[in-house]
């Protein structure tokens, strides 16, 4: 018989790929839960999804089923050994519970450089040259505002400081450099493979003092909620922005919106939200700030690379056992095979 695969989530872009990569080895099936009730009862024996081997999720499905938190991991049948997430954040997964049920999960990391650092590049170029508020003028029928060069700079010469130099924040720091900016960095080591002209910053509180512009990239975890908090946002130089396309909450929302009110920040340019998708209303009233719908991975170049590699990974776990992009909480490995 052959091995079960569930596609929980909605594949837009790489249907055809389905089936050339899963059809010929697999048995798939989509899942038809409409809420979270109905799919745990799936996964009892007997039901529509008792023996499944492979999940491919995508955060589409939390709409019904809600996140894959350690009640739904639990819930799987013992057959259940990979789950391939669609997507570079996988904060929606309780990873510690897979491990601990003997569940590989993989993510999409690579894929989704591209689109979203150049979404965090238009928030950079935007807060600097405060086109939100010079757009919103025009359109409000009273060209530009005055004043607004005061407030405005050129990117050529300014510091970049990026939190996290993975695919996401290496790909900004490449685009960035183009004006050129002055990139730093700080990660929790040093990236051996950065180019020379991408300063490491071993202390991050020397890299915040140093920074017009801070860009975030680091994973939603546990220890990363509120990361960027009001100790370290005054670190920050008076006048500095701040850049969100990682996840909302790794910064203190209410710590941010006082350095706007005060001034102490002269913008931010957010991609994500703590709540996601409800924006603080307090943040609406800056006009000063730009703020976009978790834009990302909107394009279908990167959604479509992102679906296909999440297949991809299922496709090795089915044939080889292993699968690539296996998320760094799952060292040492599972032995995954079927
Ligand atoms: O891939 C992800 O996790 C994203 O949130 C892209 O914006």
């Amino acid at each position: 018989m052959a091995p079960r695969i569930l596609i929980c989530g909605i594949i837009v872009w790489a249907d055809e790929d389905v089936k050339q990569l899963l059809g010929p080895i697999a048995e798939i099936i989509y899942y038809d839960s409409p809420t979270r009730a109905d799919f745990l009862q799936g996964f009892k024996p007997g039901g529509k999804y008792d023996g499944v081997v492979g999940i491919f999720r995508d955060n589409s499905s939390a709409d019904h089923i809600g996140f894959f938190d350690k009640e739904i991991v639990d819930g799987f049948s013992p057959s259940v050994k990979w789950i391939a997430h669609n997507g570079a954040g996988y904060d929606q997964i309780d990873v510690h519970a897979c491990k601990a049920k003997g569940i590989t999960l993989s993510n999409t990391p690579g894929a989704v450089d591209d689109a979203s650092a150049t979404t965090a590049l238009y928030l950079l170029i935007s807060t600097v040259r405060q086109y939100a508020i010079s757009e919103r003028s025009l359109r409000d029928g009273k060209w530009k505002p005055s004043g607004l060069a005061a407030k405005s700079h050129d990117l050529t010469g300014r510091t970049l400081a990026i939190l996290g130099l993975g695919g996401i924040g290496m790909r900004l720091a490449e685009l960035a450099h183009a004006f050129p900016m002055r990139i730093i960095y700080y990660s929790r080591n040093k990236v051996a493979d950065a180019p020379e002209w991408c300063e490491y910053f071993a202390n991050v509180e020397d890299l915040l003092e140093e920074a017009d512009v801070l860009s975030v990239h680091v994973p939603l975890r546990a220890e990363t909620v509120g990361l960027v908090g009001e100790k370290w946002i005054r670190k920050l130089k008076k006048g500095s922005i701040i850049i969100n396309t990682a996840r909302g909450k790794v910064i203190d929302e209410d710590a941010m919106i006082k350095a706007l009110e005060d001034g102490h920040l002269a913008s931010v340019g957010l991609d994500v939200y703590p709540n996601e998708p409800q924006v603080n209303p307090r943040l609406l009233d800056f006009p000063n700030i730009t703020l976009l719908p978790h834009m990302g991975t909107e394009t279908q170049d990167s959604q479509r690379k992102m679906e296909v590699r999440a297949l991809t990974n299922l496709k090795d776990f089915l044939t080889v056992g292993k699968g690539k992009d296996v998320v760094i909480e799952m060292n040492p490995p599972i032995n995954a095979r079927l």
